[in-house]
């Protein structure tokens, strides 16, 4: 085998609990994290030498920062070899979106180099290794429907169900570490929220502009509507698809981003 085309899905968190912070500045949360149809497209293809990258996404240069880099980088320094590739991304994830698809990528690499090159690493090993890139590795190496503890490293699978979800992302991204920020801030100002995700309230008062987001997407006779993660997007889920295409036709043009998928198994 030469070439490997991976789905890189998204997700969103269906809850997002914090239950406390760490002493090294982390949160130990409680959240169900649901993989999402919505994904970027990864080709791996075998070289004879160097590397070659290319994204649809100018933003997303090959610097330290890109997560496709990261997860390369370390998987070379696991296995203490180099690997020589080409690798191609098509992005449709919006970045900094609290739907992960920077971590989605690098645990794509992680995975795809695995089976590519038939290296026999573990998906706990794979998971224990990434987990210093990211809270959010261990789930996207995982890539099922699960409940998520500690920072990000218990999984527990759960029975998922194809369910029609719209997201709506305003087109800007917000910084997860800056969210969880602003949510010690409130948390110090006693400030508690009646939300399923921890992380909304938080947001909602520093940008209240997101407001209108979510209202616009409850008038919509969603039966869930709440940010993901650190947002700034929210997803409504529906009764039917058919429910989330009208909800889709109202709503586009209102906001920035209004994208139609549903949640993937
Ligand atoms: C909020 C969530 C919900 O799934 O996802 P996103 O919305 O970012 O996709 C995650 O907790 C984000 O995971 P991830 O984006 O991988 O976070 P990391 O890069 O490890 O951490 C960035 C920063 O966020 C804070 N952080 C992250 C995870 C966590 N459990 N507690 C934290 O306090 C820390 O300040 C950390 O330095
Ligand atoms: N391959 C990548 N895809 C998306 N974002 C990336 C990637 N590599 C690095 N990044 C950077 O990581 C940031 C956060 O990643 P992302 O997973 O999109 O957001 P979130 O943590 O909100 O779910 C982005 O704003 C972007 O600057």
């Amino acid at each position: 085998m030469d070439q490997l085309v991976i789905e890189s899905r998204g997700k969103i968190n269906r809850g997002l609990k914090i239950l406390g912070k760490r002493p090294d500045g982390y949160h130990n949360l409680d959240s169900i994290m649901v993989p999402i149809s919505l994904k970027d497209t990864i080709t791996l293809t075998k070289r004879d030498r160097g590397l070659v990258y290319e994204s649809n996404n100018l933003d997303l240069a090959w610097t330290p920062d890109n997560f496709c880099k990261k997860a390369l980088d370390l998987l070379e320094k696991k296995l203490a070899r180099t690997f020589s590739l080409a690798i191609q991304l098509e992005k449709r994830i919006p970045l900094g979106a609290g739907l992960a698809g920077g971590t989605a990528n690098g645990a794509s690499i992680l995975k795809g180099l695995n089976q590519l090159y038939d290296l026999k690493v573990d998906l706990e090993d794979l998971q224990a290794w990434a987990l210093d890139l990211g809270a959010d590795f261990p789930f996207c190496l995982y890539n099922r429907p699960a409940r998520v503890g500690g920072i990000g490293e218990k999984i527990q699978p759960l029975e998922g169900k194809k369910e029609a979800i719209l997201l709506v992302n305003p087109g800007y991204p917000l910084s997860t570490p800056e969210v969880y920020a602003w949510y010690d801030q409130d948390m110090d100002q006693g400030i508690q929220d009646q939300v399923i995700n921890d992380l909304e309230g938080p947001v909602l008062r520093r940008k209240p502009q997101l407001v209108q987001v979510k209202e616009s997407l409850e008038a919509t006779g969603a039966y869930e509507v709440s940010m993901s993660g650190s947002g700034p997007t929210f997803y409504a889920v529906y009764k039917s698809p058919d429910q989330r295409d009208r909800a889709r036709e109202k709503l586009e043009g209102t906001f920035e981003k209004v994208l139609a998928c549903s949640t993937a198994l």
